[in-house]
């Protein structure tokens, strides 16, 4: 990457058109500026209007951060059953291949990928899911970020052995101010008409089956989830949804996920990797009990869950595994050596954090692809307990429960893990929740658990609040 500061944007446009003659190939031009501070929200609705829809949102509960990136310039998509390899060296590539404009050098702005993976790249793909690649990641067009209490818009333009610069400019020109144009949003939330949990008894006789088999085996837990059916009166927009998800879910990551036809959202509180330069920060969330109204009730669910040896089992699994990958790859990690919790709206999780430090050059997809899934997605051992979900749950996870994220070229980036999400398609969503099953599982309980999960989505859907 080479990186310019001095120059007028036209000039490095110029400059990249004459390289690309040369060279005879297209070349990346990420245009990085200070703007005004706008609605990150509002940035998201002109990805409808300006770009069909095409756009993404993501924001970071504990520092503020939000990404919103509009139309896509590019996507790197991959259907290999080892997607994250593969996006990797596609990403390099262009990467490498990019001149980057800009008068401050900030994380989160620049040359960025945003997008997910799927849970299993070899369970079986249905048309549920079918939109959908083993990996997708986008290169925006226009990408807002916001970090306290600046902003940054990053304009990425491909320039190619044809190109004509002034022709670009103007075109540059015209589109910002179309950005920076104040836009008023009105709408109406469609009603829900159609309510169907999926295969709700067959899903408790499988948490019985699972307990069954970790008795009769060495496997200790394995997650499953199952699906909620949503039908509305009118055509869903992400929009809406991640308006009221601001509003509800203020201690979790937000994310979206549109491509026009079909939306992936989520307010997920699950972090699983970060990186900033050398270091590294991730959480072990599992164990899990419902918030209560009462002050006093809540009292008792927050001490009762931190005792609670079902849920103190569940997380220690979790915890085990994280501590081994970090271990791998990072020379300090730091790993508290008991759990607190994690409040969100609707629960309360056992939580622990995990910092590390690393010096050893490995790529950030790696290390995403090391820690996938931990044991609060899938299960441990990993193989034994994805192989059981891989044959037996009734239900393709798509992109839910796997990482989502974005990853700049200088091997930073952040990645959460897709729960408490749902997929939008027209009038229709399908919303996700699993849990954690071990011995001491009760297919009621783990049932009711998987309810309340369902919630935070439901609720900015217009459903049960
Ligand atoms: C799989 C989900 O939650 C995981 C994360 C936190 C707590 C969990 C639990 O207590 O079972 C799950 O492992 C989900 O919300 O769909
Ligand atoms: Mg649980």
């Amino acid at each position: 990457m080479i990186v310019t500061i001095e120059k007028s944007f036209r000039t490095s446009l110029l400059e990249a058109c004459t390289k690309a003659k040369t060279i005879g190939k297209n070349i990346l031009v990420s245009y990085v500026k200070e703007v005004q501070w706008q609605d990150p929200l509002l940035f998201y609705a002109r990805g409808k209007q300006l770009y069909n829809g095409e756009r993404f949102y993501w924001s970071e509960p504990t520092t503020n951060m939000t990404i919103t990136g509009i139309g896509f310039v590019t996507s790197i998509k991959s259907d290999k059953d080892k997607p994250f390899t593969h996006i990797q060296a596609e990403w390099s590539k262009m990467e490498q291949a990019c001149i980057l404009h800009q008068q401050e050098a900030v994380i989160g702005t620049g040359p960025l990928l945003f997008g997910g993976f799927t849970f299993d790249s070899q369970k079986e793909k249905t048309r549920l899911w079918e939109e959908f690649a083993n990996a997708w990641f986008v290169l925006p067009t226009f990408m807002l970020t916001s970090k306290d209490t600046k902003q940054y818009m990053t304009a990425n333009i491909f320039v190619t052995p044809h190109t004509d610069a002034e022709e670009v400019y103007e075109a540059y020109k015209r589109s910002e101010r179309e950005l920076f144009h104040d836009i008023h949003m009105t709408w109406e939330e469609p009603a829900i008409v159609g309510e169907e949990e999926v295969y709700p008894v067959e899903w408790m006789n499988l948490v019985q089956e699972a307990v069954d088999t970790m008795k009769q085996s060495d496997i200790e837990k394995i997650v499953l989830a199952r699906e909620l059916k949503l039908t509305f009166d009118e055509n869903i927009d992400s929009f809406y949804v991640l308006k009221n998800l601001h509003e509800q879910q203020t201690s979790s990551y937000l994310f979206s996920f549109d491509t026009s036809t079909s939306c992936f959202i989520g307010a997920t509180p699950e972090r699983l990797i970060r990186k900033e330069g050398n270091q590294l920060t991730s959480m072990c969330l599992a164990g899990t009990i419902g918030r209560s109204e009462t002050e006093i009730e809540d009292t008792k669910n927050y001490h009762e869950l931190l005792n609670d040896a079902k849920n103190i089992r569940e997380h220690k699994i979790v915890v085990q595994m994280i501590r081994g990958v970090m271990e791998e790859v990072c020379d300090t990690v730091n790993i508290p050596a008991e759990p607190t919790i994690l409040a969100v709206r609707n629960l309360y999780h056992l939580y622990t954090p995990v910092c590390a430090n690393t010096n050893e050059a490995i790529h950030f997809v790696d290390i995403v692809e090391k820690l996938h899934p931990t044991p609060a997605l899938g299960g441990y051992p990993k193989e034994e307990a994805l192989s059981f979900i891989r044959e037996k749950e009734m239900l393709d996870r798509g992109w839910y429960a796997a990482p989502i994220g974005w990853m700049d070229g200088q091997q930073n980036g952040e990645f959460a893990v897709a729960i408490r999400s749902g997929l939008v398609k027209g009038k229709d969503v399908s919303l996700f929740a699993g849990c954690g099953i071990v011995e001491e599982s009760t297919p009621v309980a783990e049932y009711e658990e998987t309810r309340i999960k369902f919630k935070p989505m439901l609720a900015a859907l217009g459903g049960t609040k």
